[in-house]
């Protein structure tokens, strides 16, 4: 569903990502991990077609990003970081809202909301306006954007970030049980989410994949590492160090 070959973006005299390709079939879900400043956002809104490569090429489902982005995006669900809403919508109609930008209307717009609001545990909240939502209750209403169009492909640039452990537990069950029908890349700092909602998991270091893998062979990386984190700490260089 993804392929991503030789991706590279520069931002002026600097690399944020360099040489990056990796495939994310139907049914995978593809952690992407890295230190602050490794280039995964970067690499995401290149994948959504949100920033244009400086090389490289990336298809969605055989359609090639560059040369058909419309095409391309239709399949695509995007949670970016810092997702904006407006604010002054009540959940369901800003969800109503988002389903018509998609093209999807009358009965099938009211059959939407309602998957999606069931997905997201949002029935609840579905008559409240977003700007009164708690957190954990707007960033749902975000990640129920995201999937409104029942995407095959979802990009999710840290989704449990700033989510109480419930929520992030929620969020996490929601990213593998959706896993098994679409091709899912989402991005954490957190490593034990890696295990708790991911096939494979990438880590990213200064723009460059240092390694791809199951968690299990992850793992195995590092000789005497028990640990994903101890594997994570070896293998990147800490975006403190100069
Ligand atoms: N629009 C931009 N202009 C210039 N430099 C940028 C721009 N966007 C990102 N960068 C730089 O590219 C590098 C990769 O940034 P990116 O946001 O992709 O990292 P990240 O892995 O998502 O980091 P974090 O975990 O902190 O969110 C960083 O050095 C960043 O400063």
């Amino acid at each position: 569903m993804i392929q991503v070959q030789n991706l590279r973006k520069e931002f002026g005299a600097k690399v944020a990502v360099d040489n990056v390709s990796f495939t994310v079939n139907k049914g995978e879900v593809l952690g992407f991990l890295g230190p602050n400043g490794a280039g995964k956002s970067t690499s995401m809104r290149m994948v959504t077609g949100y920033f244009r490569p400086t090389s490289g090429s990336i298809k969605i489902g055989g359609v090639d990003m560059l040369e058909n982005p419309e095409l391309a995006k239709q399949s695509i669900g995007y949670l970016p970081e810092n997702a904006p809403l407006y604010s002054d919508m009540t959940v369901a109609s800003f969800l109503g809202f988002c389903a018509e930008v998609r093209g999807i209307t009358g009965a099938a717009k009211s059959k939407a909301i309602d998957r999606v609001l069931d997905l997201c545990f949002l029935h609840r909240v579905r008559n409240q306006s977003v700007d009164t939502l708690s957190k954990g209750y707007r960033h749902r209403t975000c990640f129920a954007q995201s999937i409104i169009h029942d995407p095959d492909v979802l990009i999710l640039d840290e989704p449990t970030d700033g989510l109480d452990p419930n929520q992030k537990h929620e969020v996490r069950q929601l990213i593998k049980n959706m896993g098994k029908d679409k091709a899912i890349i989402f991005s954490t700092h957190i490593l034990e989410e890696v295990d708790a909602a991911c096939s494979r998991a990438m880590i990213i270091d200064r723009g460059k994949v240092v390694a791809d893998g199951t968690p299990a062979s992850l793992r195995k990386l590092v000789p005497g590492a028990t640990s994903l984190d101890e594997v994570f700490r070896s293998i990147t260089r800490s975006d403190l160090e100069k």
